[in-house]
């Protein structure tokens, strides 16, 4: 049953659909009996004038137009919401009209002004006012009106053939620009009108203007990475962080000591020592003459610790920050080497962990030079030989079970992974002796969680707390380390007066930019630990001792390009040939082995074209390093980098730690590095030991902002220098660069 049935029908249908249902209601109410206030709306309906029935019944089928349209837009699915760009936009649009409407509305608030009662005489002229506009427009809208209808009847009449007046209406709606164009004028004034009126009366009633449809907030930039500012000294303590950290010795990165002259106590001890005469030949074998900063800070230290402690004497640990290429090595190798060669039986008693291969075959190299004439035993772990190689290596006596191992080694240089294979898996195999734990690279180190590894080396330099279970007994030549001694059961240490035997291992650990994750130090735990901080004088010596340490060589030269990704190649193109620059003995880091791969090729294809093409000089080679050559294929182009028969080396983040090879002259990262860590141990592949070096950096343009930031939060963005090279100048390699381009795709294409 319907209303349609039910009720008489008021008048002719008019097939407005609006004009019906507003009639129908009018009749509901004076059956229903209800009051004047709905009896009034048909009568407000035949004041409006033909004119405007038809515009409203117009504006009427337009929306239902626009909302059929919007149905058929959204997906199906019941879950459908609004698109928040699209309604974002939406509100934006809005917000503008509201801004618009604000300004009015604010007018008018002078105008009606709610400046108090003694006001009223104005505020009637204000609405009269107000009154007297709106009847312009009115006016305004009815000639627009007459206009249309005009307009409407002319080309009705110059058009051929009978067409139903319907379909000129909906034809009328779809395609009549200029009308449609008055008609949203027309509704827009009336709109704004409307929306006039409600922003004057919320101001009214004192609140603020609130837009039916609230502006969107404006978008945020999408935000940079950017490093975690430095703990607080509070939270640090709280989070167990030595108090050894906040107390740092700052070191000038200019102090020097001849080799002659570095003197140390030893405890118990009047006269203050030298070095033994066998190391300072050894050093002046390997061209050092005098000790570097961080050398000459930490060997005083280092050097009077004694290969079988006293009892009850101090046994801190220390942490080591000082800058890319400034004889870090030196600063443990030195002493390891001084104190270890007074040992009468061998024991592991020095190990040192390193993040790369490449590092662990170098710091070999080092301290077997070092170690030269002293009967110290040196082996490495790194997994580039057979495991079973390794073991024999390293152990004497795998198949008699000795309590207290069997080592072959006095120093033993291993990375992390191939370190955690031996502890688990060979036998005999034990750090119960060691004296000195060294982390190089430490904060790489501390970063790689690979099977907790430094929680288990920690825990096999220490006694386990429950005593262990033996399986087998004591052999007469087995030496147990006096610290393990209870855990074996081979002495009673539970009378009261007995004091625990102290564990003997001292850490050492060392690098360029020395961690500044609290909770990562705390899990060294570590014993009284001595921080030193090697940095230039000019660098505040303050409140940087705690958190992350950044210091760069002295002697390193910095300079960015900031250019359109396109031009990166012509760019280094031009640093490498352009006599100003000289780029000829460099490392070029990209962001991943690819990339190396690739401008490896356009570079040599480059240098095909550029020398046979009459572009002068010689040809310079080129090569790129990566992770998968043969160590024999790495040592080799190492060598011939050295020698100067490679000119440049491509390589990514590969060789970026600790790499030393004093021929590299510049480093250019190519590809900008992503975090300031990367970018100090790039740059210090060069101005190592001393030596002048420089470091390019060619930034895209989108990156600088990010890279600008990076350095700026470091401090650092003053040290670099901006260069530009001129489009210009990079006319000359534009040809050979073409033919180098198209060779490239070829062969990648045939790879492909
Ligand atoms: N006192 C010295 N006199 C001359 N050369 C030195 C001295 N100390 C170190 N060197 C040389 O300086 C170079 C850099 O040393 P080393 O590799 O130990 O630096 P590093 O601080 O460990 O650098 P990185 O942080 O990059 O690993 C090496 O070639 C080394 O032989």
């Amino acid at each position: 049953m319907s209303f349609e049935n039910d009720m008489p029908q008021a008048g002719p249908s008019t097939g407005s659909g609006a004009v019906i249902h507003a009639d129908r209601l009018n009749m509901m109410a004076s059956t229903s009996g209800a009051g004047a206030t709905t009896s009034a709306l048909p009568t407000k309906k035949k004041n409006l004038s033909e004119k405007q029935k038809a515009r409203n019944k117009k504006n009427l089928k337009k929306r239902k137009k626009i909302k059929q349209a919007q149905k058929a837009a959204a997906p199906k699915n019941k879950e459908w919401k609004p698109d928040p760009v699209l309604e974002a936009l939406k509100k934006a649009t809005a917000q503008t009209a509201d801004q618009d409407s604000e300004s009015d509305s604010d007018s008018e608030k002078e105008d009606t002004g709610l400046k108090g009662k003694e006001l009223t005489k104005e505020e009637k002229d204000a609405k009269e006012a107000k009154e007297q506009r709106k009847q312009e427009k009115r006016e305004k809208r009815e000639k627009r009106e007459e206009r249309r209808e005009r307009r409407r009847a002319e080309r009705e009449k110059a058009a051929k053939g009978a067409v139903e007046p319907a379909v000129i209406g909906d034809d009328a709606d779809v395609s009549d620009d200029d009308e449609e164009d008055g008609e949203a004028e027309a509704m827009d004034e009336d709109e704004k009108d409307e929306r006039d009126e409600n922003a004057s009366a919320s101001e009214a009633e004192g609140g603020t203007t609130q837009p039916v449809e609230s502006s969107p907030p404006p978008l945020q930039a999408f935000p940079l990475p950017r490093a975690a500012p430095a703990p607080d000294a509070a939270v640090l303590a709280r989070q167990g962080l030595p108090k050894g950290l906040e107390d740092a010795v700052f070191v000038d990165q200019s102090l020097r000591i001849p080799i002659d002259e570095l003197k140390f106590q030893v405890s118990g001890n009047q006269e203050s020592q030298g070095l033994s005469e066998r190391i300072r030949k050894r050093l002046g074998e390997i061209d050092v003459e005098e000790f570097f900063a961080v050398q000459a800070a930490i060997l005083p230290h280092l050097l009077p610790l004694r290969l079988v402690p006293l009892p009850y004497s101090n046994m801190s640990d220390y942490l080591i920050s000082a800058p890319t290429g400034s004889g870090k090595t030196l600063a443990y190798a030195v002493p390891i080497v001084e104190i270890l060669s007074q040992r009468v039986v061998t024991r592991l008693r020095a190990l040192i962990v390193l993040p790369t291969r490449d590092l662990v075959v170098q710091v070999r190299e080092t301290l077997e030079a070092l170690a030269k004439g002293t009967g110290l035993n040196i082996g490495s772990v790194t997994g580039q030989h057979s495991f079973a190689q390794e073991q024999h290596q390293l152990i004497a006596d795998m198949e008699t079970p000795l309590l207290g191992g069997s080592s072959k080694l006095d120093i033993l240089i291993a990375t992390p992974g191939r370190l955690m294979d031996h502890l688990a898996s060979t036998p005999n195999f034990t750090l119960q002796h060691l004296r000195f734990l060294v982390i190089d690279e430490a904060d790489r180190l501390l970063n790689q969680s690979f099977q907790n590894w430094l929680a288990q080396v920690l825990a096999y330099t220490r006694p386990p707390d429950k005593p262990i279970e033996r399986t087998f007994e004591r052999q007469p030549y087995d030496h147990v380390a006096p610290a393990w001694t209870e855990a074996f059961g081979l002495i009673d240490m539970s009378a009261e007066w007995n004091d625990p035997v102290p564990v003997t291992c001292q850490k050492l650990l060392f690098s360029a930019t020395l961690t500044r994750d609290p909770s990562k130090v705390a899990a060294l735990a570590l014993n009284d630990p001595k921080y030193f901080i090697v940095q230039s004088s000019l660098l505040p010596s303050e409140p940087t001792s705690i958190g992350e340490q950044f210091a760069f060589p002295s002697s390193l030269t910095e300079k960015m390009l900031i250019l359109p990704a396109a031009l990166k190649p012509l760019n280094l193109i031009h640093l490498i040939h352009h006599s100003d620059y000289h780029v000829n003995s460099a490392l070029v880091f990209t962001k991943s082995v690819e990339s190396a791969l690739r401008l490896v090729k356009l570079l040599e294809f480059f240098e095909d074209a550029y020398v046979l093409g009459g572009g002068g000089g010689k040809r310079v080679q080129v090569r790129g390093y990566t992770g998968e050559m043969k160590s024999g294929e790495r040592k080799k182009l190492l060598a011939d980098f050295t020698d100067g028969k490679v000119n440049l080396i491509v390589c990514s983040d590969l060789i970026a730690r600790g790499m030393d090879l004093p021929s590299v002259s510049q480093v250019v990262s190519y590809d900008v590095p992503l975090d300031m860590r990367k970018y100090v141990h790039r740059v210090g592949r060069t101005a190592r030991a001393g030596r002048e070096g420089t470091a390019w950096t060619m930034i895209e343009k989108q990156e600088a902002l990010h890279f600008k930031g990076m350095m700026n939060a470091a401090g650092h963005l003053k040290s670099i220098r901006k260069v530009k090279v001129k489009e210009e100048d990079l006319a000359g390699y534009r040809e050979s660069y073409d033919i180098a381009m198209r060779r490239l795709k070829e062969h990648f294409g045939r790879d492909a």
